[in-house]
């Protein structure tokens, strides 16, 4: 599998999973779970993250983050979303300084504030 292909391959996967045994696949019990469930799995992963970054292996972040862009892309399935929404708003922004965006928006704030 080409890596540039992963998150349409794994949002084709996660789709087929919406009829599937949540006895047999994870992504089906997150789905059985509702919104609850995949967001609490968010909030953990995303600590997760936050922890990994304060260590000095590097394996170990990409692991983590790997985790949390795997259940933010549960939770948009479960929206009937999926990662190509979020590639086509990263692609809108593409070139657009955050400072100028936030500046439009009329807010002195540095983006990191
Ligand atoms: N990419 C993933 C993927 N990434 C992470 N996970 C699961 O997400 C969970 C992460 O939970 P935790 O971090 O809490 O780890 P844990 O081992 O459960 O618990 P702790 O060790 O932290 O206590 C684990 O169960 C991982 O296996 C994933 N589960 C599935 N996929 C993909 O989804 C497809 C469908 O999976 P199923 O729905 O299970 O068939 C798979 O073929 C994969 O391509």
């Amino acid at each position: 599998m080409s890596n540039s292909d992963i998150l349409s391959q794994l949002d084709a996967a996660l789709s087929k999973r919406r009829n599937a045994d949540p006895g047999k696949s994870y992504t089906a019990s997150l789905y059985a779970g509702g919104t609850p469930a995949i967001t609490a799995k968010i909030t953990e992963e995303a600590a997760e993250v936050v922890e990994a970054a304060a260590e000095a292996d590097d394996g170990h972040l990409v692991h983590e983050i790997a985790d949390l862009w795997f259940h933010t892309m549960v939770l948009l399935q479960a929206r009937g979303l999926n990662a190509a929404a979020v590639q086509a708003e990263l692609a809108r922004r593409f070139g657009v300084s955050g400072i100028e965006e936030k500046a439009a928006r009329g807010s002195s704030d540095t983006p990191a504030n």
